[in-house]
């Protein structure tokens, strides 16, 4: 029997675990496996924490590649949390910075490579972050429930997947950049301004051109400032600003490195025995940033390991793809095209499609695409095989059928038509026919199958319509339609568990994630309020509403400010209020201190700056009732004074607006829900923008539904006309607990009626019968509700969470 020779890995990353899980299959038990990993986990999909952000920190336990159990199961000593601190060639040791030392026959460099943090004062501020790891997203998600202002500098794919991720979690994101373009270093100019137009509309602010010359602040920072003299105020800074390959290891052991680590075909370094790949790797003068190349190294590597014979690493071309942001991007090779080239251009603007080849004799050198990228991989394989594609050129920018004269190819039939040896799945190299052959030959009739086995679509996810189309055309009525669960802890959707929480009496959040296999024990952030509001909803007698499942505004029945302070919004109902009301407001104010007294969107009095100890006597003194400012539920009724002082007003506004307040106050809503009332068509108190609006016109009302004012701007749809302030009653009363029995816990009105369509409510709406039995729910629901400001007021124990030293105690917890 041969003794195993002594492997040491240091980077515990996704390179080099790659590179360990090829040389397993090959050669099992040719060598015995250490590895040490500065970060204490597993190996996991950093490319997904681009996800993971954008979906409030939920799934960060779903993107482990290699779980604990893979290191024993495989015998692979891991030392998690260690970082090498020295090399010693001559006696082929490492050590760690906690003493631990390892001896190699073999050693593989891939320890990545780290954010490049601009060397500008203020950069080591509090506050100041790059994005790499799973620390900085915690950061990230730890900064939005604290502050409010982002600025992520650089425009890169990076920088646009860290804002759209920040703007996810409801911060305003400015993107500091250092060129006109985003993405500069990826797109043409056509895409890349279309790209800004797309990000914009989704309420991302730009700031182009700009170089950032010092991050201002005391400890923690507090804003950019500009070498033109511009100022940016800012609570969180992430530099994405390129990266910085981790080869000061190998440099000070005396390993040649320039970049990076400098290798030759084989991932040899300078030192015998030693090798490296990965991002911290060199390569012909290139240092990678993208896994596709990465893995590609591992392969070879791992067969220049085991023997088997290989022609060696020969650099990758390389392409990308925007995650995240909703809008679909695809550039590869040389895009911008130079002397001696062509550019074939192709845009539909009402579409909002672009498409770019550039051609340099009879080859596709690059491509950019925008708004529709399926067929970035069959353009990639073009690109990189350098086939002739002289008389296609047409076909290729149109994505015709081949032969068919002209007429647009379906995504299938390009499929159907794609030869079988054509990559699929860039980053893990996975062919069209590898991927049919795991469907035909390996049983595999889910996507999540053909993962597992071919690992096609596991690492950016990008061509996972490609290969959802493979397996239509392939496996056809076998697909196992795998669903989109409501959160990374369960693959149910929020029709299914409403119904099983209905159907099985369930009761209480842990029960329901129990009875229903939940993945996480203790849920997520995204789950557990969403379990809350649907138990609520369903069983609005018996279900205790779980505090600890809410949200910390919810919690304190108060908005937390940037400052730590808090806001109290009394109800004052239909915005109308009288002098004595605004006097006792105003006495409360100034025995409380309140630094700032400001009129809301919504016609209340917002009093800011309020200490969380000071909350329950002020509420106390003021002895009003909540204005929910804070919560899923109904905000506001916002009206005009119609008739009673406007000589356009055709009804009461105001009279009507404070009925429905008071109806509908506390009723909790999947999302925050606002009302407004107009005394004419003229609509002053803007009903048309609102959840639910309600318009006087002469003789009756219009009720409207659907409409939003934030970030997008939807005007509502008219659901119907009536005459009477007692249909106007029960119209919305129907349409409120339709919404409430009906939306996704966080969806507002203006995506629940597009999903839904507005037919479909109107319809659900359309018998006076069942409109009756919806008020008669809601009803019950309203029954239950107290005031939770009074409540506490009136509750020792209550109160006891608003002391400082209690309350900071439960927050850790
Ligand atoms: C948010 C984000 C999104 C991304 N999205 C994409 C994408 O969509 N597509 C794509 O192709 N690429 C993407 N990338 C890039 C991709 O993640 C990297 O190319 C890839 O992870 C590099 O693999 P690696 O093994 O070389 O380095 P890493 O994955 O960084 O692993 C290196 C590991 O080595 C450890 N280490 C470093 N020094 C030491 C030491 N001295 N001792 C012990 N351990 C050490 C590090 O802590 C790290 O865990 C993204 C990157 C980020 C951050
Ligand atoms: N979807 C994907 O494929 C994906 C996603 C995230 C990250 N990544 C990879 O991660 C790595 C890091 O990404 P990145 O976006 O940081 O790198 P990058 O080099 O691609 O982009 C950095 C951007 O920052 C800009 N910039 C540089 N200095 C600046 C300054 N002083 N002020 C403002 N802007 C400045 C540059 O113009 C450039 O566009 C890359 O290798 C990238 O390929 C890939
Ligand atoms: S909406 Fe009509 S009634 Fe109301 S204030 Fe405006 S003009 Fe007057
Ligand atoms: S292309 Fe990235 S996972 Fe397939």
């Amino acid at each position: 029997m041969t003794i195993p020779k002594k492997l040491v890995l240091v980077g515990n990353g996704m390179a080099g675990i790659r590179c360990i899980e090829h040389l397993l299959k090959l050669a099992p038990d040719a060598y015995s496996i250490t590895i040490f990993g500065a970060e204490p986990h597993p190996n996991y999909n950093r490319i997904q924490l681009s996800a993971v952000l954008a979906d409030g920190g939920a799934g960060l336990q779903d993107i482990v590649l290699n779980d604990w159990s893979w290191y024993e199961d495989n015998g692979i000593t891991l030392h998690a949390g260690h970082a090498v601190t020295s090399i010693d060639t001559a006696m082929r040791t490492v050590t760690s910075d906690q003493g631990v030392s390892a001896s190699y026959d073999v050693l593989l460099l891939a320890t990545g490579s780290r954010a490049y943090l601009l060397p500008v004062p203020g950069a080591d501020k509090e506050g100041v972050i790059g994005f790499r790891d799973i620390r900085d997203c915690r950061a990230m998600l730890e900064a939005s429930r604290t502050y409010r202002r982002a600025a992520v500098i650089g425009g890169g794919l990076l920088g646009l997947e860290a804002a759209r991720g920040l703007l996810n979690l409801g911060m305003d994101v400015t993107v500091v950049h250092n060129s006109t373009l985003l993405m500069n270093r990826q797109l043409d100019p056509a895409a890349s301004l279309m790209l800004q137009q797309e990000l914009e509309r989704q309420g991302m602010t730009f700031r182009l051109n700009a170089q950032t010359a010092e991050i201002t602040g005391r400890r923690r920072a507090s804003g950019l400032k500009f070498r033109d003299g511009g100022r940016l105020d800012a609570d969180l800074v992430v530099m994405a600003v390129g990266i910085v390959p981790n080869a000061e290891l190998a440099a000070a052991a005396g390993i040649a490195t320039r970049r990076g680590v400098i290798v030759g075909d084989e991932l040899a370094t300078s030192a015998p025995g030693v090798y490296a790949l990965g991002e911290c790797a060199e390569h012909d003068g290139i240092a990678y940033g993208l896994v596709a190349p990465l893995y590609e190294q591992g392969a070879v590597l791992a067969k220049h390991l085991a023997g088997v014979p290989t022609e060696g690493y020969k650099g990758s071309v390389t392409s990308t793809k925007l995650k995240v942001s909703g809008v679909d991007v695809f550039s590869a090779g040389d895009y911008m095209g130079g002397e001696g080239a062509r550019s074939l251009r192709w845009q539909d603007e009402v579409a909002g499609v672009y498409k770019k080849l550039v051609v340099r004799g009879d080859r596709l050198e690059g491509a950019v695409l925008f708004g529709d990228t399926s067929d970035g991989a069959m353009l990639f394989n073009l690109i990189k095989s350098g086939e002739p594609i002289a008389g296609r050129e047409k076909e290729l920018l149109l994505g015709y059928a081949p032969g068919s004269g002209g007429t647009a190819a379906s995504p299938l039939e390009r499929l159907a038509a794609m030869p079988g040896d054509e990559i699929v799945c860039g980053c893990n190299g996975v062919s069209k026919e590898a991927v049919v052959q795991a469907i035909v030959s390996g049983g595999c009739t889910s996507l999540a199958a053909i993962k597992a086995c071919t690992k096609a679509s596991a690492s950016c996810g990008g061509c996972k319509p490609l290969v959802e189309g493979l397996l239509e055309l392939t496996a056809g009525d076998a697909v196992v339609q795998v669903k989109e669960g409501i959160c990374g802890c369960t693959s149910l959707g929020r029709e299914e568990i409403v119904e099983a929480i209905a159907s099985m009496g369930l009761s209480g959040v842990r029960e329901t994630m129990h009875v229903l296999g939940w993945s996480r024990p203790e849920g997520c952030s995204k789950c557990r309020p969403a379990l809350n509001y649907y138990l609520g909803m369903l069983q609005p007698g018996s279900h205790r509403d779980e505090k600890e499942s809410r949200f910390a505004n919810e919690r304190y029945h108060a908005n937390i400010q940037k400052d730590g302070t808090f806001s109290v919004v009394p109800r004052i109902y239909g915005g109308v209020t009288s002098p004595a009301e605004l006097k006792h407001i105003a006495d409360v104010a100034e025995r409380f201190q309140v630094p700032l007294v400001k009129f809301t969107g919504g016609q209340r009095l917002d009093l800011l700056g309020v200490r969380k100890e000071d909350l329950p006597r002020m509420w106390e003194e003021l002895g009003m009732a909540s204005g929910s400012a804070y919560g899923k539920a109904l905000r506001t009724v916002k009206t005009c004074v119609g008739d009673t002082f406007c000589r356009f007003g055709t009804q009461d506004a105001m009279g009507m607006g404070i009925r429905l307040e008071k109806a509908y106050e506390r009723i909790s809503t999947p999302a925050k829900f606002k009302m407004a009332v107009s005394g004419c068509p003229r609509n002053c108190a803007e009903a048309t923008i609102k959840d639910f609006g309600v318009v006087a016109i002469d003789g009756g009302w219009e009720l409207h539904a659907g409409g939003n004012g934030g970030v997008k701007v939807r005007a509502t749809d008219l659901i119907g006309v009536v005459r009477t302030e007692e249909e106007v009653m029960e119209w919305s009363g129907a349409f409120l607990q339709y919404y409430r029995e009906t939306a996704a816990w966080g969806e507002r009105t203006a995506h629940w009626v597009e999903r839904v369509g507005i037919g479909s409510i109107r319809e659900a709406l359309a018998s006076a019968e069942e409109r009756i039995a919806l008020n008669e729910r809601l009803q019950e629901a309203l029954a239950t509700l107290e005031d939770p400001w009074q409540e506490i007021v009136g509750d020792p124990e209550l109160r006891k969470n608003f002391e400082p030293l209690a309350a900071a105690g439960r927050e850790q917890a």
